[in-house]
């Protein structure tokens, strides 16, 4: 039993501006210190002790620069360990809403080496397996969400719905021995690195896919993923079994600062209250003699049970956000984190012995008993001897006479049965060997004498058939020729089909200039996505309904505005480069294993040379003479395999970087189509206010100027030079993680014919951005231009049912309109 309290450490998300007054001590002997200044002028209501200064210890504290490598390497790693030793194990982030808990545990989703927690301890343990041959491990990963008090299974196979709500709920049930167990919720086996990656992708992607604006599950529900892992000896009954949770909390913001209404408050309350019962846990385990610890209040408490207080190695992070107006929330999370250190868990071993092994050994060893019993009290076994018996007894009698060993004994065990039948056996083979006069002469045939004479029986009709099978079998064998005849004339049809196909397919989308999905997916490598998991995330994209051509030309330019567009084509080349790198290592492997080949020949002629020579010369010992050729040969192999080692080792970390990178793409891809979609209907609903709005001013002779600049970016999908006021939105979590990233990429997709940066409104408001014309400060070369769009733009101005061609011309007519107000105002 290992006795250790809960170990915390501190993350520090990255801030540039406005950040708070800290300080770091890691190098302390006993643990670290996060220290907080808060002046007196700026205690505005919270601070009304005055106090200036908040000490809170750690056993880790991670800066703003820390690296996701850096986090695993001291945080996950030794829980990691501690789980393949047969501990259970939990991690679990906690911290304010964008503080950095999803980027910590799960990773970002642009950049390979922003991959979280999740996905780099899935390659740890992987490696160790493949490591550790005495042992034999397997694997399996349930995937857990808990919105508003209710368990989402993210791995379910059915995961069809579009919304979370109308997944299988997870139920609680609770064994005599007070053992948690959840029903609905899968254990997906895992043999793989790359298999348990994409049960990772699934859920994310599932999680993505059931997200609406009303419903910004990841930022407002707790995620769950768990490793169960059982490993033992080859052939023992007794195995270890144990479990890694690892836990993105939901945002611990208080409701009175988040100014929610509706169901964004119902959900905050959801979570506050789950949050809260969580605190109550805590609190309760940190007080002695508290025989009471209310477990049951919340499913979140339920779930983590083992991990808080219990047979768990726990570590939590705390994550922080360091700017001024967070250092409320940050200070708290401290606070929480002071509270969860004190806790003790004691991890015990989880050994078991498998029920059905240890039946199997029962089994054994009650035949051996029975048997052992009949030859000592002389009774006779009524049953008989089976074929298998029979032919292993044959087997070992002839082992025994063949072996010129004259000390060679039978063993037989304590079997009545078998001594007898051994005994028989040996009197047909002397008599046969005598000439077999005296077997013919016996009427009553011994069981071998049987049995053989049924095989020579037996072997003779043994030769018809094998003649018939033989025929059947030339008999197929053309048939099967003359099949793969047709075969191949029926593909070279369908090949030429294609291509007829592909050549108007090209044709008919030259003219209309479409880009669409089709082009992401022929992309390079993207086409090599197989596996299975990952097809719910194209079913997805298949899903949604034929483009039209209108609605595919916004689709291009939806493409183009995207916030993610760079870090796809980013990712694209870099897929790309690690495909081409990939290949040459590839030719690299087989040229060095040609090579190895190449030497292992030299060696074996020079060998052969030596013993020939060795031969001749009538020399007793060649071989022991030392050889500098044979030696040099022996070296040059021994670095070649080294090199080929490397090669391969290179390879395998290039495979991960590769996977990683295909399921990267496939992600954006369900985003963006997602966002897309969304950004659609917005439009939609645009067109249809403008006209209203046109329709009245022509009623009033007025002009209003009112312009709803709703590009991609406008709307949120990518606004990258106020990625960071979006990022404390819910819709801004897979926005891009890193702000002096953002502002490279605002550079880099400025353009000269690039909209004017207009300010981004987070799509979970879900409301057109209105603006006033006044923001551009207008002239009267503003106002003509603005008409004169409006009106030529050929927007119908009545009837509801908007076509695609309607919004298309919408979008474009407003997109000129912007353009032409930068290019105004500068
Ligand atoms: N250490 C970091 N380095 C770079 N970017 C980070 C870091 N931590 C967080 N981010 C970025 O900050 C944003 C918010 O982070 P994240 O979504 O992980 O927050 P969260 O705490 O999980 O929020 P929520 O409570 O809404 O789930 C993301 O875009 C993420 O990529």
């Amino acid at each position: 039993m290992v006795k250790q309290t809960i170990q915390i450490f501190a993350r520090i998300k990255p801030t540039k501006k406005n950040v708070a007054v800290y300080s770091v001590d890691n190098e302390n002997q006993t643990g670290a210190s996060l220290e907080f200044f808060v002046p007196k002028d700026l205690a505005d209501g919270f601070v009304n002790n005055k106090r200036e200064c908040y000490n809170f210890r750690f056993q880790k504290v991670f800066d703003r620069v820390a690296k996701q490598e850096e986090i695993f390497e001291n945080i996950t790693k030794p829980v990691a360990d501690s789980v393949l030793a047969g501990y259970n194990g939990t991690v679990f982030a906690y911290g304010q809403t964008g503080s950095g808990k999803t980027f910590t545990i799960t990773g970002g989703a642009e950049r390979y080496s922003d991959r979280g927690i999740i996905p780099r301890t899935l390659s740890y343990l992987y490696e160790r397996f493949s490591q550790d041959s005495s042992m034999v491990y397997t694997t399996h990963i349930s995937y857990l969400e808990i919105y508003n008090e209710t368990g989402y299974d993210l791995l379910d196979s059915r995961h069809e719905a579009s919304r979370l709500e109308d997944l299988p709920k997870v139920m609680i049930m609770e064994d005599q021995d007070q053992n948690i167990h959840l029903r609905n919720l899968s254990l997906q086996q895992s043999a793989s690195e790359e298999e348990a990656l994409n049960l990772l992708f699934l859920g994310d992607t599932n999680r993505m896919i059931a997200e609406t604006p009303m419903n910004q599950a990841s930022t407002r529900s707790h995620c769950i993923f768990t490793v169960h892992l059982c490993r033992r000896e080859p052939g023992s009954a007794t195995m270890q079994r144990s479990k890694l949770h690892l836990v993105d909390l939901a945002g611990s913001d208080r409701v009175s600062k988040t100014g929610l209404n509706g169901q964004l408050l119902t959900d905050a309350k959801y979570i506050n209250l789950s949050l809260h019962y969580l605190e109550q846990v805590i609190i309760a385990l940190s007080e002695k003699n508290r025989s009471h610890i209310p477990y049951r209040n919340s499913m979140l408490t339920s779930v983590l049970r083992d991990s808080l207080g219990g047979n768990c190695m726990t570590t939590m992070i705390a994550t922080m956000a360091v700017e001024r107006r967070n250092l409320e929330e940050s200070i708290s999370t401290c606070r929480f984190a002071q509270r969860v250190a004190v806790i003790k868990n004691e991890a015990i071993l989880n050994e078991e012995l498998d029920p059905a092994l240890l039946i199997a050994s029962l089994k054994r060893e009650i035949l051996s008993l029975k048997e052992e019993l009949a030859m000592v009290t002389g009774e006779q076994r009524d049953d008989q001897l089976t074929p298998e018996e029979i032919q292993k007894l044959e087997e070992l009698v002839k082992a025994y006479l063949d072996d010129p060993d004259s000390d060679v004994t039978l063993s037989l065990g304590p079997d009545m049965r078998k001594i007898q039948y051994c005994f028989s056996l040996l009197k047909v083979i002397i008599w046969d060997k005598k000439g077999g006069k005296k077997r013919c002469s016996d009427d009553k045939a011994t069981p071998a004498a049987t049995v053989r004479e049924e095989e020579i029986q037996h072997s003779h009709q043994s030769a018809g058939e094998v003649a018939k099978l033989k025929e059947m079998l030339g008999q197929r064998d053309s048939e099967i020729s003359i099949l793969v005849k047709m075969l191949k004339k029926e593909k070279k049809r369908a090949q030429d089909a294609a291509a007829q196909l592909a050549h108007i397919t090209n044709s008919q989308s030259q003219s209309t200039s479409s880009v669409s999905t089709v082009e992401l997916s022929q992309e390079g490598s993207m086409e090599t996505i197989s596996a299975d998991h990952r097809g719910r995330a194209i079913q997805y994209m298949k899903r949604g309904p034929k483009l039209s051509m209108g609605k595919q030309e916004a689709f291009e330019i939806f493409i183009r505005d995207h916030e993610d567009h760079l870090t796809i084509e980013d990712n694209k080349s870099l897929l790309k480069q690690r495909s081409a790198e990939a290949r040459e290592l590839g030719e690299e492997l087989n040229e060095a294993r040609n090579r190895i080949t190449e030497l292992k020949k030299q060696l074996d002629v020079r060998r052969r040379q030596r013993a020939a020579y060795g031969v001749m010369e009538n020399h007793t010992g060649p071989e022991e003479e030392f050889d500098p050729v044979e030696e040099n040969l022996c070296k040059h192999i021994e670095e070649e395999k080294k090199g080929y080692k490397s090669i391969v080792g290179r390879l395998k970390a290039l495979r991960t970087e590769i996977e990683h990178l295909q399921l990267l793409l496939e992600r954006s891809k369900v985003k963006l189509q997602k966002d897309f979609h969304k950004w659609w209907s917005q439009e939609a609903s645009s067109l249809q206010e403008s006209e209203s709005e046109a329709a009245a001013q022509s009623h009033t002779g007025t002009l209003n100027n009112t312009i709803q600049p709703s590009s991609p970016r406008a709307l949120g999908f990518g606004a990258p030079a106020l990625s960071s006021t979006v990022r404390d939105s819910p819709a801004g979590r897979h926005r891009n993680p890193d702000p002096s990233i953002s502002s490279v990429q605002e550079l880099r997709s400025f353009t000269p014919e690039s909209k004017p940066p207009v300010p981004a409104v987070p799509a979970w408001q879900n409301k057109p951005v209105n603006r006033k014309v006044t923001d551009f400060t207008p002239s009267s070369e503003w106002k003509t231009l603005t008409s004169a769009t409006i009106s030529s733009s050929s927007i119908p101005l009545t009837g509801d049912q908007k076509t695609d061609a309607d919004i298309l011309a919408f979008i474009r007519a407003r997109q000129n309109l912007v353009s032409r107000a930068g290019k105004h105002k500068q």
